[in-house]
């Protein structure tokens, strides 16, 4: 067998291994994505996105085409997740630098649904993320310290906490607790400190990863929490996070992230070494 092509990149640090599969045939097994993942024994990642067709995904929505270049994304741990923001970014740069769409607007399949891309000339890309829809209020534990917070689904599920004071201080090398009646597939929770207008910073626990220096999907649950608890429709904001920065716009009907998109190495992993890992 020969070794198995992968590309790594970055949105704001938030890092990703990509594995072209066009046609379909890797096996991405939990083992494969944990190994590859480990910033030790592998090549080190948040997560794994699989440039794949929707076709060939077997629980991709029914309504992403088929034809649909399609981010199979793999949180660290090897879990699933429905959407990703940073790494959808890092998804249209891979098609992009790979030849295989037009520079400007295309559609990327995910397991939230078609999310439209655009690209820009200055190597950011904007995503349109679909609606905010805020869910519910809840409570994030942190050391002891609740956290009031605002339930958001980005297509995947978010506790955005706004935070008095700032968001250094915080210990998120535990996982912070919540309600696991409101969130039964588990949560990402993200905390937020307001710092001017429009102007928010934040740090994340990821669900499936641990804390990570950014999440795009966060920074949208971010704006729509504090949108929601200043009783406003829509806004816009600057999201700076461990990682860099980015830009969010939130309205009743949808949402878009715009920051940048990085491809830093290509290669190839070892044949013998990912047999060893095993199929399904
Ligand atoms: N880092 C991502 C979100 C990845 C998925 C998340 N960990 C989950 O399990 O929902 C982002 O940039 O949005």
């Amino acid at each position: 067998m020969a070794g198995v092509e992968f590309v790594k990149g970055h949105g704001t640090e938030n890092d990703f291994v990509v594995l072209p599969d066009p046609d379909g045939v890797l096996e991405l097994t939990v083992e494969r994505v944990r190994a590859l993942c480990d910033r030790r024994r592998g090549l080190g990642a948040d997560g794994v996105l699989r440039v794949t067709r929707a076709a060939s995904v077997a629980d991709a929505p029914a309504d992403v085409a088929g034809e649909r270049w399609f981010m199979d994304y793999r949180n660290a741990d090897g879990s699933v997740a429905e959407m990703c923001g940073n790494g959808v970014r890092v998804f249209a740069r891979y098609l992009l630098d790979a030849g295989l769409v037009e520079p400007g607007d295309l559609v990327v399949g995910t397991r939230a649904g078609e999310r439209p891309v655009t690209t820009h000339e200055d190597g950011t890309v904007t995503v349109d993320m679909g609606p905010a829809k805020v869910f519910g209020h809840s409570t994030a534990t942190v050391g002891g310290r609740a956290f009031d917070g605002v339930a958001v689904d980005v297509g995947n599920p978010h506790l955005a906490c706004l935070v008095d004071g700032s968001v250094d201080d915080l210990d998120l090398t535990v996982p912070p607790g919540y309600d696991p009646v409101l969130f039964p597939h588990g949560v990402n929770v993200e905390f937020v400190q307001p710092v001017g207008a429009g102007m928010l910073r934040m740090r994340v626990h990821e669900r499936g990863v641990g804390e990570t220096r950014s999440c795009g999907t966060g920074t949208v649950a971010a704006v729509a929490a504090v949108l929601d608890l200043g009783g406003q429709a829509g806004g816009e904001c600057i999201v700076d996070v461990p990682g860099g920065r980015v830009r969010v716009r939130v309205d009743e009907h949808t949402s878009t992230l715009t920051g940048p998109a990085v491809l830093l190495a290509r290669g190839e992993l070892d044949a013998a070494w990912w047999e060893a890992l095993g199929g399904e």
